[in-house]
């Protein structure tokens, strides 16, 4: 079919499709809504209101895509179109556009060509025919704008499978990460598609897709179980609070709303409102990624790696449990002589007929069982004088007894497994069995315990033991978690989030090339999957990259393959643009070049640029620099909560996970990165942020991290 008639026959199903949808919605929106008790009229309400919901949602943009398919039972193929939202017809019952979510829709996602028979599994299994067309459409508010087929069985050209997802990939960006239904990718599409009792760890190299896959995976499962789980019981833990809002829009752009976004550290202290606060960890920050001189040791022992890992989880298994045989305490209660509930029957009660609740409800119930024996006692009593004086008498009894039962926090409880003092040596037998705790994480830890303060590595345990105490109400307990940016989590993270989720149902996902986090992080993805059953646990990898041009991709390969010979490289989509610029300019003039390149890229296309330095010092002092010169710009530091766009300067570790138009990555000298792993994940990261252009500067000698990269796709420009 040739384009021009192609886009009319377009454009006709366009008005048609569109008039139809005006006229439902407004035909719906003049029924009231209904709030009264009949359970009828509560359906129908609830069926209209979901109509209205998709029909506002399909308005401007009906649809992004249409499959001609032909099942063997089908005298002609059928025209699907697929769009964010499923649009019923009215009369003939065949829709009039179909959700992306829709089991046929992913038709439109895995097919990529060929002449041989497709299939997609439907609900009452698997169905086979012939796709005859495969037809991209950009629709901006009622407007068509594009055609474009990616398959065409009766044309003789071939598939330009790509075209389409080229032209979204050329787009610039603005300040949120935006959905992607139109374009998801075959190898995307089965994760997103992946069936809900799964523990899912994905590996992906730097713009694969990994936040957008695990987002449109929770719109997925939304429609796909929806008699099953609930948005609000849905959470997604990212590393921080720009991020969170950076991806902000995506979900609401799916018609999805109400999902829990927090940081794992936010959920817990919610949770763990005991007076504490986290320790200022900038310091640390200063320490770990400032450049040069040694790099603190990263071995088991460090305080991140110790905390996060299993053997300590079993330690304070073993201090829970402990603490379990020795609550209740060795003396009876013996209000007046004659009287006794001994400890043998409270510690049966405790042990064996409440033992299914947690620790402090088991109390709860042994106290008022006491209670309640305590009045059958007083019953007994005949002389109303002496009942009068034995209750008074009793009850003050009782409030001391009760004294001698635990009534620990889990922070108190948590403090009391380290030793008390900072200079006491390390070794805490006692509680943690045969676990030392490392002399320095113990001394870190109690300085901070003195002044209410934990670190954010000491939230899992705290939570383990929260658990422990109060059990997990409905109200903490999740059907479906992401994990975003995992290879920074712990594997005691990972596991006490298990007892959160209900059936492992997790999407776990990061980069270990981008694991800059080492001191706290996994060194493998198997520290996670060894925590699920071989059955209940699938991992995939994502290789092809569709952020950065390929241009800039083999870059960073190259940098990565400086550093970490053996890690994952990222394939490139065929997508070319303009060589990466290199910059060698003189030290004196470091600020004068930035500006005249910012000054460059500001006259271009580009809408959002970054300046990615090496440390948070570095980068304060160039946004103040900037400002002199005139030029405003966003400083991202530690604590900011929101992600504006435009023109921004980010110290290198912070600008995981973001990305821009364009990138200036500047002191990319030996002294700022060196030939180590770290470094390499580091300036990994910072190229990778980038989509069209990438400038690279340094003064005197380049890092050998991007020495001898190819003069293929990197240009020497002079400063
Ligand atoms: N199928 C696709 N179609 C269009 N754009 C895509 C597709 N997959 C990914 N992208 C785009 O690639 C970019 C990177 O996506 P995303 O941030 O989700 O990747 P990531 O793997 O989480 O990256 P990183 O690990 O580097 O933070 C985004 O701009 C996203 O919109």
């Amino acid at each position: 079919m040739e384009i021009q008639s192609a886009y009319q026959e377009e454009l006709e199903k366009l008005e048609h499709t569109s008039a139809w949808i005006d006229r439902k919605l407004s035909e719906l929106q003049s029924v009231p809504r209904y709030f009264g008790d009949n359970l009828t009229e509560q359906v129908l309400d609830s069926i209209r209101e979901t109509a209205r919901h998709n029909l506002s949602g399909a308005t401007d943009e009906p649809y992004f895509g249409r499959l001609d398919f032909k099942e063997p039972k089908d005298a002609s193929s059928r025209q699907l179109y697929i769009g964010k939202f499923g649009v019923d017809h009215d009369t003939s019952g065949e829709p009039l556009v179909i959700d992306w979510r829709a089991p046929v829709a992913s038709l439109f996602y895995s097919f990529t060509g060929g002449e041989g028979p497709a299939s997609y599994e439907a609900p009452d299994g698997e169905i086979e025919g012939l796709v005859y067309l495969k037809r991209n459409l950009v629709i901006r508010k009622q407007i068509l704008q594009r055609v474009v087929d990616t398959y065409d069985r009766n044309s003789d050209s071939p598939a330009v499978t790509d075209e389409f997802l080229l032209y979204r990939l050329g787009e610039n960006k603005d300040n949120k990460l935006r959905d992607i239904v139109s374009t998801i990718q075959a190898e995307q599409d089965k994760i997103i598609r992946s069936a809900k009792n799964t523990a899912l760890v994905i590996q992906g190299v730097a713009g694969s897709g990994k936040t957008t896959v695990a987002l449109h995976r929770l719109a997925y499962l939304l429609y796909q179980y929806r008699e099953q789980i609930r948005a609000e019981r849905m959470i997604i833990l990212a590393p921080n609070r720009m991020f969170l809002d950076y991806i902000s829009s995506v979900l609401p752009e799916l018609g999805v709303g109400h999902i829990q976004q927090t940081t794992f550290e936010d959920w817990a202290l919610e949770t763990l409102a005991d007076r504490i606060t986290l320790a200022d960890e900038s310091d640390r920050r200063a320490r770990w990624f400032a450049y040069g001189g040694e790099k603190p040791v990263i071995d088991d022992e460090a305080p991140g790696r110790f905390k996060g890992s299993l053997r300590f989880m079993q330690a304070i298994r073993g201090a829970l449990a402990d603490f379990e045989r020795c609550f209740v305490p060795e003396s009876d209660f013996e209000p007046w002589p004659g009287a006794k509930c001994s400890a043998d029957k409270m510690r049966e009660w405790f042990h064996e007929e409440y033992r299914h609740y947690p620790l402090m409800k088991r109390k709860e119930r042994v106290e008022g069982r006491i209670k309640r024996w305590l009045e059958m006692e007083l019953n007994e009593t005949r002389d109303p004088n002496v009942r009068k004086e034995r209750k008074k008498k009793a009850t003050q009894k009782l409030k001391t007894f009760w004294k001698t039962w635990p009534d620990d926090t889990p922070f108190a409880f948590y403090r009391s497994l380290f030793p008390n003092s900072a200079r006491e040596d390390g070794a805490s037998s006692r509680t943690l069995g045969d676990l030392t705790i490392p002399a320095q994480v113990a001394e870190e830890s109690v300085l901070a315990f003195r002044k209410n303060k934990v670190y954010p590595e000491d939230l899992a345990p705290m939570m383990l033991i929260y658990n422990g105490l109060y059990g997990i109400d409905g109200d903490r307990t999740f059907d479906h978690v992401v994990i975003d940016e995992a290879q920074d989590f712990s594997p005691f993270q990972v596991a006490l989030l298990n007892n959160h989720v209900k059936s492992g149902s997790f999407t776990i996902l990061g980069d270990m090339s981008q694991g800059i986090h080492a001191y706290k992080g996994i060194r493998s993805w198997d520290e996670f999957l060894s925590l699920f059953e071989a059955d209940d646990r699938a991992y995939f990898t994502m290789e092809r990259s569709y952020r950065s041009t390929m241009e800039i991709i083999r870059f960073a390969n190259a940098v990565l393959a400086n550093g970490i010979p053996d890690a994952m490289q990222a394939v490139p989509v065929f997508r070319s643009g303009e060589k990466v610029k290199m910059l060698c300019h003189d030290r004196k003039r470091r600020t004068d070049t930035i500006v005249r390149a910012l000054r460059k890229l500001e006259s271009g296309p580009a809408s959002t640029i970054a300046v990615i330095g090496r440390t948070e010092q570095e980068c304060k002092q160039l946004h103040t620099a900037l400002l002199h010169e005139d030029i405003s710009a966003t400083l991202i530091d530690a604590q900011r909560q929101k992600y504006e766009g435009g023109l921004s300067v980010v110290p290198v570790h912070l600008a995981k996970g973001l990305e821009f138009d364009a990138v200036i990555l500047i002191d990319a000298d030996e002294e700022h990165y060196g030939a180590n792993e770290h470094d390499a994940k580091l300036m990994y990261v910072g190229c990778t942020r980038a989509l069209h252009d990438l400038w690279v500067m340094y003064a005197g000698k380049p890092s050998s991290l991007i020495a001898g990269t190819d003069d293929e796709f990197v240009k020497h420009i002079e400063a």
